[in-house]
């Protein structure tokens, strides 16, 4: 059996959009409804992809807006970003933008997902799947809408990653064959 790899993450956003409810969901299994503004949080969890361990330090960061200024640490020792908007704001879609220019200015080779939290509320939506997916295109990101209250969706957005940061690495797998949580 390979040794685990470690993987660091960067969870980013605007404010509000789900990235502690993704990043929880995805570690503790569960959602968590009361909205407490994050400054940062670090997360470890062991998942098994494609029979190779990664030990995972997820970073859930604090929201950011345009005019934030981009912490240093967002850019130093991070494997992968997982990029967070809200398919109901408008503004976060916009952030998102911000903060992948800003990363780009930072960061030579850059694995990354967009993620659209889907928040299961399709009336109010205000971004399409297509248009995030023809950002993430624009990126070269992978794409995915998902929900924090459904598991399965958080596990999916961070095995994406994962294979994400595999492909920069030269890893690229052959066939997708299963992801294991633990
Ligand atoms: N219905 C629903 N609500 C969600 C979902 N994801 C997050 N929420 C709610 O949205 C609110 C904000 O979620 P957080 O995860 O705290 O957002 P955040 O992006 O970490 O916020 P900051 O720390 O301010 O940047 C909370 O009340 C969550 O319960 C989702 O997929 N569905």
């Amino acid at each position: 059996m390979p040794q685990p790899k470690y993987r660091k993450i960067a969870v980013l956003g605007y404010r509000s959009v789900g990235k502690s409810s993704l990043t929880i969901q995805f570690v503790e299994g569960q959602f968590v409804d009361s909205y407490d503004p994050t400054i940062e949080n670090t997360f470890n969890k062991m998942v098994s992809v494609n029979g190779q361990d990664f030990n995972l330090q997820l970073v859930d960061t604090a929201g950011q807006d345009e005019y934030s200024i981009f912490p240093q640490s967002h850019s130093m020792d991070i494997h992968g970003y997982v990029l967070v908007y809200s398919v109901t704001s408008m503004k976060s879609f916009e952030v998102v933008q911000v903060l992948h220019d800003k990363l780009l200015d930072m960061t030579i080779k850059l694995s990354k997902t967009l993620e659209g939290t889907a928040f299961s509320l399709s009336l109010s939506r205000v971004i399409k799947p297509e248009e995030g997916k023809k950002l993430a295109d624009s990126w070269g990101a992978a794409f995915m809408e998902s929900s924090a209250k459904e598991n399965q969706t958080a596990v999916e957005v961070f095995k994406r990653i994962i294979l994400e940061m595999e492909k920069v690495d030269g890893n690229a797998p052959s066939e997708e064959k299963k992801c294991a949580v633990m």
